[in-house]
Parts: structure tokens; C-alpha cells; sequence
């Protein structure tokens, strides 16, 4: 029997030095990112509903989605992230829910669902158990902005447009604290997989 583990968090709360134990320990791991940019490449229908509701302006030269403009747009406008989800999230749903099956098809103990909007998307049902990885406002906030290159202000644009952290931390089955070094984070991933192998 395979268990099923969703994996969310917040925006750079560090979901993937999580989900990279799992990889390095052998685990399939499906990641929501990977697969919403892969809707979005030229010619997919996702990118011309886009297109129709957006403008040109999000098109590079090239014809690829112009993520940067689309980011400023949506984050900084709440309306506008709820058309951009309207038209993604069938999309999505249908390529995430095909990848689990896939990777549940190969036998695998655990396999591991990395949705950043796990919640916000209502995907908890579908997953055996939830884990979510939190830090502090204060440290997703620095985090975010030396990851991203973000001003103060836009950071906290993009923490305000998902459902707070701790209250993601008191709906999980399973809660990592990613404040520490992360060493401390990888030590509580691989006491989470022997945890689950037990219960797979
Ligand atoms: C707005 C876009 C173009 C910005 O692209 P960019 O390359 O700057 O960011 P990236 O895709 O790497 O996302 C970074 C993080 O932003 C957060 N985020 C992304 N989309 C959303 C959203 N719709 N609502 C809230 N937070 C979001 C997530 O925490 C994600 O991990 C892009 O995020 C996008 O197309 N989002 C819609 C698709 C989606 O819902 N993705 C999440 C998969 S569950
Ligand atoms: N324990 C830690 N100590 C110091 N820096 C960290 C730690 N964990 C993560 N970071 C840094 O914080 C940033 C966010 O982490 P990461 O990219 O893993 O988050 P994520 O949850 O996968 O993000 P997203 O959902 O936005 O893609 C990265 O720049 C990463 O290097």
C-alpha cells in the first residue's frame, strides 16, 4: 500500500529542502510548480485563456509566458489572481492528479504531492496525511525577500494571498518547523519518512 502524503507549506517557508529528502531517500515526488509552468508552455491551452484575460503584455518576445509581469499583475491585485486561478485550476488539477496516479502506479511506500495551494485549493482530501512546513512570519518574510529579490512590500503581498501559516499548521497531520538550520529541517523529514513507513 502506497501512503499518499501531501506536502504544502507557504511561499518560501521550505518545502523543498522537505522535499528533497524524500527524493534523495528514493521517494517519487510530485511537484505542482513543475507541473503549472509545464501548462502554461507555448500552444497549451492554458496559456491562450491567459493571453485572452491578460493581455500581450504577458508574452515575451519569444512567446513564452512572461512570469515576472504576470507575478506583478496577479500578487499585487486580488481579483486579478482569482481569474488567473479560475482559469489554471482545471488545468492543474486534471496534470497533478494524473502524475500521483502515475507515480502511485509504480509501488512506491510513499509518494509525496509538493502543492504549495494544497489548501487553497481544497487537495487535502485527496492525500492519506498532510505535512506543512512553517517558519516564522517574520523569517518567511527575509527568506522570500533574498530569494526572490523582493521589496518589503511585494513579499508580503505574495505571503498575504495564501491562507496564513499557522493556520496551514493546524490543519496538517504532520507539522515540520523549517526556523532552524536546516539540517534541523532534514532531521525532522527523515523522522517523518520512518513515521510514515510504518504506516504504509
Ligand atoms: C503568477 C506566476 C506567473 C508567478 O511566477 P513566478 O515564477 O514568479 O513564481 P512561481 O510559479 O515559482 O511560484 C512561487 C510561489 O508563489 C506562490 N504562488 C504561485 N501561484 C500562486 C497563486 N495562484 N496564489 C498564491 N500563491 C501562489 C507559491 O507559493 C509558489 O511556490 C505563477 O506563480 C503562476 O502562474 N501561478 C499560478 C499557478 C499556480 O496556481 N501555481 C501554484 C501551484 S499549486
Ligand atoms: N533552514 C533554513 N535556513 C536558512 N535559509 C533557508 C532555510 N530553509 C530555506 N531557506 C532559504 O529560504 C528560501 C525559501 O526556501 P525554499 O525555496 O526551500 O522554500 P519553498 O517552500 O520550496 O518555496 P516556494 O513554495 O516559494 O517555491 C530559499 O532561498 C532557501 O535557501
Amino acid at each position: 500500500m502506497t501512503y499518499l502524503l501531501g506536502l504544502t507549506g507557504g511561499i518560501a517557508s521550505g518545502k523543498s529542502t522537505v522535499s528533497r529528502v524524500f527524493k534523495a531517500a528514493g521517494y517519487p515526488v510530485v511537484d505542482a510548480d513543475v507541473i503549472a509552468r509545464r501548462i502554461v508552455e507555448p500552444g497549451r491551452p492554458a496559456l491562450a485563456r491567459i493571453v485572452q484575460a491578460f493581455g500581450p503584455q504577458v508574452l515575451r518576445a519569444d512567446g513564452k509566458l512572461n512570469r515576472a509581469k504576470l507575478g506583478e499583475i496577479v500578487f499585487s491585485q486580488p481579483r486579478r489572481l482569482e481569474a488567473l486561478n479560475q482559469i489554471n485550476r482545471p488545468y492543474l488539477r486534471a496534470a497533478i492528479n494524473q502524475a500521483l496516479e502515475q507515480a502511485k502506479a509504480g509501488g512506491a511506500a510513499i509518494v509525496v504531492g509538493d502543492i504549495p495551494l494544497l489548501y487553497e485549493a481544497d487537495y487535502a482530501d485527496a492525500f492519506d496525511g498532510v505535512a506543512v512546513v512553517t517558519v516564522a512570519p517574520d523569517v518567511q518574510l527575509a527568506r522570500l525577500m533574498a530569494r526572490d529579490g523582493l521589496t518589503e512590500a511585494e513579499a508580503k503581498e505574495r505571503i498575504a494571498s495564501q491562507i496564513p501559516l499557522a493556520e496551514k499548521a493546524a490543519m496538517a497531520d504532520f507539522v515540520i518547523d523549517n526556523n532552524g538550520k536546516s539540517e534541523a529541517t532534514i532531521a525532522q523529514a527523515k523522522a517523518l519518512i520512518r513515521q510514515l513507513q510504518h504506516l504504509s
